[in-house]
């Protein structure tokens, strides 16, 4: 099911290499289809939107929009279990992202020079929440609850229907936790062209953020422009490095966690131990049977899947920088010393006992990250992902006067006139 490679200095890199031109192939084509529909939806709005709802989804809902009773209804009939692990989640990840925000400030200089940052939430944000293959009310909690730290104005959520053409009543419950604004059926690159554009049903967001397979992380690359996004949060990757004290039991089940999410997910092992990557191919093997998604585990471990056998653990962590990761587990004697030796990654999972579920859950930290390699320059979603910064300043006749040699020196300097002009008319005793 899953190659094993040894490393040698050349072979893993072109492997890695050939994993990367894998996926251009396969972005070629979706943005070639992602195109066409955000084309449509930009000229014919919802009809366009319907239509691709039938053609992707089954279904049609007769309204897109989602009514506030049917949400907190769906909030009043879900499970008590289902509604508490909701309530403890959202606490850590509260809890969390109260660290990330950011003070506005304004400093006060003697000479009566004032001047400072005004922080503050976007007007309107649209959050994508994923359901083709699987429900995610996770992503509901990790997409709204920074946006309403942040202080957003408006939270506008979309989410493909279920293939009847009804709301999954589990992201509704989530939705009406969490203080979604309003809630919208619709999926895939329409749902984001619909954002972006906004239509006769839908308004037009300022911002765009959450996960999505394929369709939906192309669609907001190329939308980005017309609206801002977070980030590429595309199909789900996890990258584990194990020495020989690593389990592989522990190994297989953390790697088919993310295989699970996508044909397209990608869960790559490196190890310095020859044992434990025999042992983890062969567990991998074992406990496919018993998941019930196992066709996906399948294809997405022979077509993104990997292990490499490293011949040192400085060669692991050069290979993961390369890679940049959504998520990296460390599974080796000494996980802390890895914090600062990765610096291309979304989230870091240390030690045995931080699988990665744990983090996408329940522990705090955002499970909306990079994908693709883009965790070289793109960070979590996190709580100024929802923020906008804006300064301002005053300063007095004296403090002007004091500042107006080098300001018009380098107006002249940049060949403008008309702005050193503009201090010069102040002061014409000395112009
Ligand atoms: N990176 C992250 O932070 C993160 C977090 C959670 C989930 N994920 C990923 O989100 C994804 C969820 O995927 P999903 O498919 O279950 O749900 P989804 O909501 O992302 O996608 C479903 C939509 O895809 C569209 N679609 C399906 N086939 C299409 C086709 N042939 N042409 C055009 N559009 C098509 C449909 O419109 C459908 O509504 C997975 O890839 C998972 O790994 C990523
Ligand atoms: N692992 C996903 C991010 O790649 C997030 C998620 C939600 N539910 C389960 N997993
Ligand atoms: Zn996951």
């Amino acid at each position: 099911m899953i190659p094993i490679v040894r490393a040698d200095g050349a072979a893993e890199w072109e492997l890695l290499a050939s994993l990367r031109r894998r996926s251009g192939e396969v972005d070629r084509k979706v943005t070639a289809a992602v195109t066409e529909i955000i084309d449509a939806v930009r000229e014919r709005g919802d009809d366009a939107v319907r239509e691709y709802t039938v053609k992707f989804d089954g279904r049609c809902p007769e309204t897109f929009e989602v009514n506030r009773d049917e949400i907190n209804d769906a909030l009043t009939l879900a499970e008590p279990e289902f509604v508490n692990a909701m309530l403890s989640a959202m606490e850590n990840i509260a809890a969390f992202h109260n660290r990330q925000k950011q003070q506005s400030f304004i400093d006060t200089q003697e000479n009566g020079v004032i001047m400072g940052q005004r922080v503050r939430g976007l007007s309107r944000v649209g959050l994508y929440v994923p359901g083709g293959t699987a429900a995610y009310p996770s992503s509901v909690l990790m997409n709204c609850i920074p946006a309403r730290i942040a202080g957003v104005g408006e939270i506008v959520m979309v989410t493909p229907p279920q293939k009847d053409g009804t709301a999954n009543p589990d992201i509704l419950a989530a939705a009406a936790v969490a203080g979604v604004d309003r809630v919208f059926l619709m999926g895939g690159a329409q749902a984001v062209a619909a954002l972006a554009y906004g239509t006769d049903s839908v308004p037009r967001v300022d911002k765009i953020v959450g996960p999505g397979n394929i369709y939906v992380a192309t669609a907001k690359r190329l939308l980005y422009g017309t609206v801002d996004i977070d980030m590429i949060a595309g199909p789900s990757e996890i990258l584990i490095a194990a020495d020989d004290t690593a389990n592989p039991v522990y190994l297989a089940a953390d790697m088919m966690s993310q295989a699970e999410h996508d044909v397209l997910a990608s869960s790559v092992l490196l190890t310095t131990s020859e044992r434990v990557a025999e042992e983890t191919a062969a567990e991998l093997e074992r406990q496919v049977e018993r998941l019930s998604r196992a066709g996906i585990i399948r294809k997405s471990l022979a077509d993104y899947g990997m292990i490499i056998v490293c011949r040192c653990e400085a060669e692991m962590i050069a290979l993961a920088n390369e890679l940049a990761p959504e998520h990296m587990e460390i599974m080796t004697a000494n996980p802390l010393e890895y914090i600062g030796k990765i610096d291309n990654v979304g989230s870091l999972f240390l030690g045995q006992h931080s699988p990665e579920p744990l983090g996408d859950y329940f522990a705090g930290p955002n499970h909306v990250l990079p994908t693709s390699g883009t965790a070289r320059f793109f960070s979590p979603l996190g709580v100024d992902s929802f923020l906008k910064r804006s300064s301002f300043l005053y300063y007095t006749r004296e403090a002007l006067a004091e500042a107006q040699v080098p300001i018009v020196r380098l107006a002249d300097r940049e060949g403008l006139t008309a702005h050193a002009n503009s201090i010069k008319v102040r002061f014409p005793d000395v112009w």
